[in-house]
């Protein structure tokens, strides 16, 4: 079936800082995998390059062996060596990105920034005077409504809260009919119970839909929770690739040392992620 995403020997230097170095990784079709680290350690980075939002490092014969700096994804290449891939404008229609914040656009409302997922599968013109058929709107609404937003689509996005927001860019990036998602610290600005939601919905669309999820995150609760995969970033390095069950607070010190207290989560946080579904309904007896 092939891999989603294929990172080769990939480093990028900012001015003299190495943010990533020599970062390899494999992600194949239809897997959730985490991407953690304390701050700084290269998330942001490494998704950005991924997505074709930045270059990587220039690689040339003088540069160390293994060091290639190619990015695939989808089988077709993002960028090899610092070059970007020139038809790079059409793997993005198939990647989807969702940020910690600013997904959206405030002043539209729910339906259109769901819609507006459709722009890079429509002639230009008609995204240009938003004309969008009634097939789209319908589309758009039915993604709203798997992630549990549809009945606030006639609503301005500014009058959301960041949880909604993030489940608004979920159904975006079915809208887009994204095949890999990229999610930079979706999460950290939510509350638990928010953050929860949001990534309930992306481990379902990973499951019914098949798309591939790489998710960056803080806490590592989060990852040991619904992705079965973590890659662990440290000062731009790949320390660990593997089952995010053997992510024990003491495993998680041995990589990170005294560092490793800002991913692991406290005990009431933990709780909220564990934590039991609220019913919909009331029991039968109680309501009797
Ligand atoms: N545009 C930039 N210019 C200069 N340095 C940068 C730039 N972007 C990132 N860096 C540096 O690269 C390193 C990795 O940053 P990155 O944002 O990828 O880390 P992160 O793991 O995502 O951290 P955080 O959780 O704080 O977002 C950091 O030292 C950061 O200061």
């Amino acid at each position: 079936m092939g891999s989603a995403i294929k990172v080769d020997g990939l480093s990028k230097t900012f001015r003299k800082h190495r943010a990533l170095n020599n970062v390899s990784l494999t992600v194949d079709r239809g897997e959730m995998v985490a991407l953690i680290g304390a701050s700084g350690s290269g998330k942001s980075t490494l998704i950005r390059l991924i997505s074709g939002l930045e270059r990587g490092d220039k690689t040339g014969a003088a540069s160390q062996a293994g060091n290639s700096g190619r990015i695939q994804v989808l089988g077709s290449p993002v960028q090899d060596g610092g070059q970007l891939n020139r038809s790079i404008r059409n793997l993005r229609a198939r990647i989807g990105v969702i940020f910690q914040q600013f997904n959206l656009v405030n002043r539209l409302s729910l339906l259109t920034n769901v819609v507006l997922g459709v722009l890079g599968r429509i002639p230009a013109w008609r995204g240009t005077l938003g004309l969008f058929t009634r097939e789209e709107k319908m589309l758009a609404m039915e993604a709203l409504r798997r992630v549990g937003m549809d009945q606030y689509a006639g609503q301005r996005a500014s009058t959301l809260s960041g949880g909604q927001q993030q489940r608004a860019a979920i159904a975006r990036a079915l809208m887009q009919g994204a095949e890999v998602l990229l999610a930079d610290e979706p999460i950290a600005s939510l509350d638990p119970e928010s953050a929860r939601r949001v990534m309930e919905n992306m481990a379902r669309i990973n499951r019914e839909d098949g798309i591939t999820i790489v998710v960056s995150l803080h806490q590592v609760a989060y990852a040991m929770r619904y992705c079965p995969r973590t890659v662990a970033l440290r000062a731009g390095e790949v320390v660990y690739d593997g089952p995010s069950e053997a992510l024990t607070p003491s495993f998680l010190r041995e990589l990170y040392g005294a560092d490793s207290e800002e991913l692991v989560m406290d005990e009431t946080l933990s709780g909220a992620i564990h934590g039991v579904e609220a019913p919909q309904q009331m029991p039968i007896a109680a309501t009797a």
